[in-house]
């Protein structure tokens, strides 16, 4: 996942996208890159790293504007290089620079077609070949000063080729903003208002609302599936439908795991889902698990923690944090290799031991996914002294590869693949679990919107919404994008050529 900011502005922008990334570096935690516009210029300041390690005193002097897009980045194509980290830049037509959230599932077609075309993506990411096939499409008029109606025609003609999944903020110099979501709204994006201290109104898009809280931006709505947004250099917000046949799909996963729990997205709070979520489980394990012997509940910090209060509640047995996380170790699930991952688990999480020794304890995580987590876990929590130890996911066994932006690529390195939840119980070494179903994850969810009709949950059941996913397509990512593969890419690309980059 990554998250994107765009903001049109009355003010220096170069603070507050700074700080609407930094609430949203759950998102990505490899890459951060800002671009102003500058007098008809772009300043450019992108590297791996956190938002507080990329931007030093001198790169916040010299992203100079009123205008810019940000960008916090968790790699799902191409390499995890710094010449591949947002926002992207074409200097043709206009000027114009991306933050791309999502992932396109047609890259290598678009990127022939392209090449056909005339335009040169310079590097594996797919982030660039969106970004130059928006700028073709906005090619196609000549007027000096964009309208409303060209920017939602080239859109429309994005829409038209692109297949999977974007939310996207693009800066187009002395034309304005362009957002936009993929017909289904798999990724999420939202669009908020200021109202400056002249009464002229500043605008913002992010990828989560809790970002608009942060900087003082007023929620106005989501943008809907495959709706563009325009924010013209005059300040005009215009919005427009730009797809033929949008189906509001939003990725479940989203509220799983991957956002905030203080944000909205779809009109659906993330807090109250995942108690939502809390509360089907807790009733699961009621109903088949009547002459259970749990001690007590304790989470596995820290998306999980809201949800575990809720399963205590329901079962009537103590929530204790059992765990203590460190606060300085960031999300572990969305670094890049297995290496890192093993090894940040026990870093980040301590066993606190009175609240194990002779007890069986309850452990509850929102998600399963490699299995790296709940395997040491478990060890550690009879390290500590538990008797037995039961495990509990408030997502259900995930199965299938995802390809729209979160990097589950192969089905091999996931934990259920191909497995029930017995032989899982016995690889990471519990005494007994549960999985939530997915019908129960599902109306935890669209009970709190039901305008929502279907969901992304491609990973549980291996429908893919956008239709265009086959085997093949996923042996492809295989290849390109298991552990082994994505090391060797990545000691393999240096930098790329691109728009001047302060270092
Ligand atoms: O089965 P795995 O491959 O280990 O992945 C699942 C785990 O990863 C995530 O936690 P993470 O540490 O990323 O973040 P959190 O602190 O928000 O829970 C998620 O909450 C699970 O705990
Ligand atoms: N997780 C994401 O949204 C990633 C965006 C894009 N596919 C990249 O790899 O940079
Ligand atoms: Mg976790």
């Amino acid at each position: 996942m990554c998250g994107i900011v765009g903001i049109v502005g009355n003010h220096s922008v170069n603070q507050t996208i700074y700080d609407a990334l930094t609430v949203l570096q759950h998102r990505g935690q490899d890459a951060a890159g800002i671009v102003t516009i500058d007098h008809g210029a772009f300043r450019l300041r992108k590297a791996n790293g956190l938002v507080k390690d990329v931007f030093e005193p001198k790169h916040m002097q010299r992203l100079q504007g009123q205008e810019g897009i940000g960008h916090v980045r968790y790699p799902t194509a191409g390499s995890s290089s710094a010449s591949e980290a947002q926002p992207f830049y074409v200097n043709s037509p206009f000027g114009m620079a991306i933050a791309h959230n999502g992932n396109l599932t047609n890259t290598e077609a678009l990127r022939e077609t392209l090449v056909k075309q005339r335009r040169h993506v310079n590097t594996t990411s797919d982030s660039e070949v969106l970004l130059n096939l928006l700028a073709h499409e906005i090619a196609k008029n000549d007027s000096a000063q964009l309208t409303a109606d060209e920017v939602f025609a080239a859109v429309a003609a994005v829409h038209q080729q692109a297949r999977g999944a974007y939310a996207v903020a693009v800066m187009i110099i002395n034309q304005g903003l362009v957002a936009f979501r993929d017909p289904y709204g798999i990724r999420p994006l939202v669009l908020g208002q200021r109202e400056s201290e002249d009464g002229t109104l500043e605008y913002m898009v992010a990828s989560e609302s809790v970002a608009l809280d942060a900087v003082g931006f007023k929620f106005l709505r989501d943008v809907a599936p495959g709706e563009a947004v325009f924010i013209s250099a005059d300040r005009q917000l215009f919005t427009q439908q730009c797809a033929e046949a949008p189906s509001y799909s939003p990725c479940i996963f989203e509220y799983v795991y991957f956002a905030r729990p203080d944000s909205t997205i779809d009109k659906v709070s993330v807090y109250a889902s995942r108690v939502n979520m809390g509360v089907k489980l807790g009733e699961k394990i009621k109903r088949e698990w009547e002459d259970n012997d749990i001690d007590v509940v304790i989470p596995i910090p820290e998306t999980s923690c809201d949800i575990a209060l809720e399963i205590a509640n329901r079962l009537d047995l103590p929530y204790r944090q059992g765990f203590v996380k460190n606060r300085y170790i960031g999300r572990t699930f969305i670094m890049p290799g297995q290496q890192q991952r093993r090894k940040s688990v026990r870093r980040k999480l301590n066993a606190i031991s009175a609240e194990f020794k002779d007890k069986n304890v309850l452990l509850v995580d929102d998600s399963i996914v490699r299995g790296t987590t709940s395997e040491q876990i478990i060890e550690m929590a009879r390290e500590a002294g538990a008797k037995k130890v039961y495990f509990a996911s408030a997502a259900p066994e995930i199965r299938f590869p995802n390809v729209y932006g979160i990097d589950m690529p192969t089905s091999n390195e996931l934990i259920a693949h191909g497995r029930d939840v017995q032989e899982i119980s016995e690889i990471i070494g519990a005494d007994g679990m549960v999985f939530q179903d997915l019908g129960d994850l599902v109306d935890a969810v669209a009970e709190l919107n039901p305008d929502i009709k279907q969901f992304e949950t491609s990973v549980f059941d291996g429908n893919y919404v956008t239709n265009d996913v086959d085997q093949s397509y996923l042996d492809h990512l295989t290849s390109l994008r298991n552990d082994d593969a994505k090391a060797k890419r990545n000691m393999e690309l240096g930098t790329s050529l691109e728009l001047h980059n302060h270092t």
